[in-house]
Formats: structure tokens, C-alpha cells, sequence
């Protein structure tokens, strides 16, 4: 493990908190651990499922402490980058497999003033970002397949991390590594091992009965007891 490894941000996921109460979700979430909120949108087309879209980000942005990080699991994300920036999104992750015109969709996110972020499904190999790692600043891995929270995590996402770190340091990219879908406590430590900077988890931070913020307290104690050598995070 080197030494200049950042601090492991926690990202949980809108997708499993209470969607009747937003506002008090998040302003829970707001003098919690959590470093960033993780907000999914879903078409129902580039995943069988549909979530929530702009008007419930603007709704949260309202009250929200943190960055808010929006993962959109949707065709032509390109159409919809300025709506996202104005209901408050600090990051926008698009899907590989949804971008034929991936270099521009990034581009046309960081122009927009945001972190650019691009995610891989679990059947799509990290050697393809190679010629747009350096332009990066998140690759997201998908620990389940898109679309639904509560999956089982996917164990060769821990290889597919390990991999993503080897191309992101023989192309020169900082981009951070986000993992997505089925985290909870006792795949953190080994996630954060073989490289990954961001953790997402939706219902085993929601879901638990002493309720997120003790959950995501949990988790940080949890992370900073593995000693590894960890500096401050660049990425608030
Ligand atoms: O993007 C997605 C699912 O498509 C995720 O962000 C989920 O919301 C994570 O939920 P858990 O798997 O942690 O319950
Ligand atoms: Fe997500």
C-alpha cells in the first residue's frame, strides 16, 4: 500500500432512504459521516427500473450539506448535463455503455463546471477507459448490475478495482474510484485495498436498525482501523 493514498470517502445512496421524507433524510445526513450523497436516476430504458429525476434533486439539493453526486443510468445522458448542474448535482457519472460519444459527454460535464464521472457495468472491462482515463476525475465500478438497490455484491469487483488502479497509474490519471451496489462492512476493507477512494451503500447504511448515521459513524471508525496510510482526500 503506498503512502499517499487518500481517505476512503462514504457516499450513501438517496436510493434507499425514507423518499417520503427527503428533507429529513437529508438533513440527517448532513452532521453525519457521509462525504458526499449519492443520488441515482433511473429511465426505465438503459435500466429496468425508474427512480427519480430533476425536480427531487432540486428538492434535496435544498437541503444539503454535502456534494451531491448523481449516477444517471440513462440513454443520451448528454441531453440533460445543464438541467442536472442547475437542480444541483456537484458530480455527473454517465454510463460507458450509454455514451457512443464518451469523450464529448465528459468534456460537455466538466465545461458545465463538474466533476466528470464515467461507470462501467460489471461485464465491461476497465482496459476500455485507457484512452480517457486521464481525462477523468471518477470511474465508477458497478458491484451489481444497474438499476436496483439491495443486490448481492459482485466478488470480482475486487479484481476489476485492482486492475482499474494498475491502468489509472500507467496513464497518469488521479481520476478517484468509486464502487457502487451491495458495499457494506464487511467488503469496505478489501474495496479499499485494492484501490477504491468512494464508497456508495444504500441499504446497508438505510436499512440498518441504528439508522444511517450511526451506520456510516460505523463504517469510518471501521475504515480508519485498518491501518493503512492514509492522507487527507482532495476531493470535498
Ligand atoms: O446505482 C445503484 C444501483 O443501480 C446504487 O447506487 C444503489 O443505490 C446502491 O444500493 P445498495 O446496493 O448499496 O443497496
Ligand atoms: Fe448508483
Amino acid at each position: 500500500m503506498n503512502s499517499t493514498r487518500r481517505a476512503p470517502l462514504l457516499a450513501p445512496s438517496f436510493l434507499a432512504a425514507d423518499l417520503a421524507n427527503l428533507q429529513a433524510e437529508t438533513e440527517r445526513l448532513a452532521n453525519s459521516a457521509a462525504d458526499w450523497l449519492h443520488f441515482d436516476v433511473m429511465d426505465g430504458r438503459f435500466v429496468p427500473n425508474i427512480s427519480f429525476g430533476l425536480p427531487v434533486l432540486q428538492a434535496v439539493a435544498r437541503y444539503a450539506k454535502q456534494p451531491i453526486d448523481v449516477h444517471l443510468m440513462i440513454e443520451e445522458p448528454q441531453n440533460y448535463l445543464a438541467a442536472f448542474r442547475d437542480a444541483g448535482a456537484s458530480s455527473i457519472t454517465v454510463h460507458y455503455e450509454a455514451c457512443p460519444h464518451l469523450h464529448r459527454v465528459v468534456q460537455q460535464i466538466k465545461q458545465l463546471g463538474l466533476r466528470a464521472g464515467v461507470a462501467l457495468n460489471p461485464a465491461t472491462p476497465v482496459s476500455l477507459l485507457e484512452d480517457i482515463a486521464a481525462d477523468l476525475d471518477v470511474v465508477l465500478v458497478m458491484s451489481v448490475n444497474p438499476g436496483f438497490g439491495g443486490q448481492a455484491f459482485i466478488p470480482n469487483t475486487l479484481k476489476k478495482v485492482a486492475m482499474l488502479k494498475e491502468l489509472l497509474l500507467d496513464t497518469g490519471s488521479d481520476a478517484l474510484i468509486e464502487v457502487d451496489g451491495g458495499v457494506n462492512m464487511s467488503n469496505v476493507g478489501p474495496l479499499v485495498e485494492a484501490g477504491a477512494d468512494v464508497l456508495v451503500a444504500g441499504n446497508f447504511v438505510f436499512s440498518a436498525p441504528e439508522g444511517p448515521v450511526a451506520t456510516l459513524a460505523a463504517m469510518r471508525d471501521h475504515l480508519a482501523g485498518l491501518e493503512l496510510s492514509l492522507s487527507p482526500s482532495r476531493a470535498q
